[in-house]
């Protein structure tokens, strides 16, 4: 499947935009494994945007010290980036450009782990909307919905604007790209 998103939308303008800021190109070869590209959006009850985020190093560190790799050539866990990496979401609520984002809405091209649910129950968040749910089965993302449903977040899967089919790449389980005017995720 393939959705098109057009630009002139809230994923066009936040989500979207922090995606293409994203660290690096979402591919790491050989084995490929995809790794995404995450956005965030915030925005308030008038449907401002508040802030934005996308999945990065946090500040000082270097992006290029460490690989996306989870095991790869005997890479651990702990020589990838995987356990520094700030959130897209995580960076959104730490990004807002006002006092709080309580009763915000973020809008997120991944849905969030369990520790990003934390972090929009506590910033007052009170919906989720995303776009792809890749992770649907991993335990984090299981005890996300739990916790976001025992704290009474209201979390909608974005509807998706129109439909496609791509054989592009077969071998990649999900992707983002962007072309004039739209943002694709395909799964
Ligand atoms: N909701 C999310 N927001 C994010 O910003 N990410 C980021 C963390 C990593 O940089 C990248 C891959 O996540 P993972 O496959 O290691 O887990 O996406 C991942 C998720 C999925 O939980």
């Amino acid at each position: 499947t393939t959705v098109a998103v057009p630009f002139n939308s809230v994923w066009g303008l936040g989500a979207l935009l922090s995606c293409i800021m994203s660290t690096k190109p979402g591919y790491v070869e050989p084995p490929l494994q995809y790794r995404p590209l995450v956005g965030a959006c915030i925005v308030n009850q008038e449907k401002k945007i508040v802030s934005i985020g996308y999945n990065s190093m946090p500040n000082g560190c270097d992006d290029d010290l460490l690989p996306w790799t989870r095991f790869k050539d005997g890479i651990d866990w702990l020589e990838s980036k995987t356990p520094y990496v700030c959130h897209a979401e995580l960076n959104a609520i730490m990004n807002k450009k006002c006092a709080d984002v309580k009763g915000c809405t973020i809008y997120v091209t991944l849905f969030p782990c369990n520790e990003c649910a934390k972090l929009i129950i506590q910033a007052g968040i009170r919906e989720v909307i995303f776009l792809s749910d890749m992770y649907h089965d991993r335990r984090e993302t299981v005890a996300s919905r739990t916790l976001l449903s025992m704290a009474g977040i209201k979390c909608n899967e974005k509807r998706i604007v129109r439909t496609l089919r791509t054989s592009q790449r077969p071998d990649v389980k999900t992707c983002m790209c962007v072309n004039n005017s739209s943002f694709y995720c395909a799964w």
